[in-house]
C-alpha cells in the first residue's frame, strides 16, 4: 500500500495529488482534520505493510500553513503573455505571494521585456524574518544582467527584506528549479547583491548554506526535527557519529557536542564546503567529506570503525532513498543505533526489510508533518543492533 492510497482511505472525496495542483491536496482541511486524516492513514500504512512497531502519534508543526521558506514560479513568456505557471499558495509566507506580485507588475512592463523572456524560474528562499531571491534565467548577456541589477534594486527598495538577489543560468530550461548541468564555460551564477550564503540561527549557534543547496523548508518544525533526532539517536560521550547526507551539517552541528568525534559526508561540494567553514568558525574538530554515498563508498572510504568503540549513524537520504547496498554495508559496521530518516513514506517498508535482515530492529518510529497541506510526512525511524 502507498501512503497516499492509505490518505485516501481515511478521506472522503480525497483528489489524488497528481490530478491536484502542485501535491497541496489537503491545505483545504482544517489542520486539526488533517492531523486526524495524516495520523489515521500512518498507522493504516504501518498495519497494511505489517511493519514492526506502531508509529507514535504525529508531531504537529507549530506553523501548519505559510510555513514554507523555500518557494517557486515558472516563469512562461509569449507574445503579450506572461504567465507564472504556479499560483499563490496559504502554505508560503504571504511576504513571497508579494514579492511574486511585484516582480510580476514589472516583467510585464515593455522596458522588462528581454529579461521576461530569459526567465526560466522565479525562486524565493530563507528563513521567516528574511528571504533572497534567485532569478534562474536561460541565458545572461549584458542587456539581460543590466535588467536584473535594476529589477533588484526594486527589491531592495521593496519593504518584504530581501537581502539578496542572484542569477542562476540554466540554457537547459530545465523543469527542476535549481539542479540543472550547469554550462562550465560561461557564467553560470551571478552574484547580484547580497550574500551569497544562506543562513540559520539555530539559537546559540549560526549556520551558513549555499542559496543553492539543500535546506528544510519547514522552518518552524527544525527545533522539534533537532530534538526528535537527538532523543532517538542517543549520542554519549565516546560514541563516532556518522552524519550521512549531511547537507551543510544541521545534525552534526545540533547534535554533535555529546558525541566523541563527528563525520558528515555529503555529494553537494558548496553545501560541504559551508559545513567546514562552520567548523572553523564554531572551532569543531568535525570533519566533513564530499562524496556520493554508495555501496563502495561506505566500504572504502569511510574510515573502518575502531574496534570497542561504539559509533551511531544518521542517515538523512533524498526521498528516492538510499542507493543498493548501502544499508547491508553500514549494518555491516555494526553500529550500536542508527536513525533513518524518511522523507517520503513509500520508501520505509523496503528498507525496514533490509535492516531487520542485516541485523537491526525498530526501536521507535515518530512522524513528523514537516509538509503540511500535503499528503507527505518525514519520519524518524530508531534502530537498534539486536
Ligand atoms: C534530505 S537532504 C538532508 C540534508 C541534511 N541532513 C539537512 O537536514 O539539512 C538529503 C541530502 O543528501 C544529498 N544527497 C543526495 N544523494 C546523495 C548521495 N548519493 N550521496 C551523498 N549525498 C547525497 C543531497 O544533496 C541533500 O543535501
Amino acid at each position: 500500500m502507498f501512503f497516499e492510497q492509505a490518505i485516501a482511505h481515511n478521506l472522503p472525496n480525497y483528489t489524488k495529488e497528481s490530478d491536484s495542483a502542485y501535491g497541496e491536496t489537503l491545505a483545504p482541511l482544517d489542520y486539526k482534520d488533517e492531523l486526524k486524516v495524516k495520523n489515521e492513514a500512518i498507522r493504516e500504512f504501518w498495519e497494511v505493510n505489517r511493519l514492526a512497531r506502531g508509529p507514535q502519534p504525529i508531531v504537529a508543526s507549530p506553523m501548519p500553513r505559510n510555513y514554507r521558506t523555500t518557494s517557486k514560479r515558472q516563469v512562461e513568456m509569449k507574445p503579450g503573455d506572461l504567465r507564472f505557471n504556479e499560483y499563490d499558495s496559504i502554505l508560503e509566507p504571504e511576504e513571497h505571494n508579494a514579492i511574486y506580485r511585484l516582480l510580476f507588475d514589472k516583467l510585464i512592463t515593455p522596458a522588462y521585456k528581454p529579461l521576461a523572456y530569459a526567465l526560466n524560474w522565479l525562486i524565493i528562499r530563507g528563513t521567516y524574518k528574511y528571504r533572497i531571491v534567485i532569478f534562474n534565467v536561460k541565458k545572461l548577456d549584458a542587456s539581460i544582467v543590466r535588467k536584473l541589477k535594476q529589477i533588484s534594486e526594486v527589491l531592495q527598495q521593496s519593504p518584504y527584506h530581501v537581502t539578496a538577489a542572484h542569477a542562476y543560468v540554466d540554457p537547459t530550461g530545465s523543469n527542476y528549479y535549481l539542479e540543472a548541468k550547469r554550462p562550465t564555460d560561461t557564467l553560470n551564477f551571478k552574484q547580484l547583491y547580497g550574500p551569497r550564503e544562506l543562513s540559520l540561527d539555530l539559537g546559540h549557534f549560526r549556520l551558513k548554506y549555499p542559496v543553492t543547496g539543500f535546506s528544510q523548508i519547514n522552518e518552524s518544525q527544525i527545533h522539534n526535527l533537532i530534538k526528535s533526532a537527538s532523543r532517538l539517536l542517543g549520542l554519549e560521550k565516546g560514541d563516532h557519529f556518522l552524519d550521512l547526507y549531511c547537507g551543510y551539517g544541521l545534525f552534526s552541528f545540533a547534535l554533535g557536542e555529546a558525541a566523541k568525534s563527528v563525520l558528515g559526508v555529503e555529494w553537494e561540494g558548496p553545501s560541504i564546503d559551508c559545513a567546514k567553514a562552520s567548523a572553523r568558525f564554531l572551532k569543531k574538530n568535525y570533519k566533513f567529506i564530499a562524496g556520493k554515498i554508495d555501496e563502495t563508498f561506505v566500504q572504502m572510504r569511510l574510515p573502518r570503525p575502531i574496534p570497542g568503540e561504539p559509533e551511531r549513524i544518521l542517515l538523512d537520504p533524498p526521498r528516492k532513498g538510499t542507493e543498493p547496498g548501502v544499508i547491508r554495508a553500514l549494518a555491516m559496521r555494526k553500529p550500536v543505533r542508527v536513525l533513518h530518516i524518511f522523507c517520503g513514506t513509500d520508501e520505509i517498508p523496503a528498507a525496514l526489510a533490509e535492516w531487520e535482515r542485516y541485523g537491526y530492529r525498530v526501536k521507535e518510529v515518530l512522524p513528523m508533518d514537516l509538509f503540511p497541506g500535503t499528503p507527505h510526512l518525514e519520519t524518524l525511524v530508531a534502530l537498534e543492533k539486536k
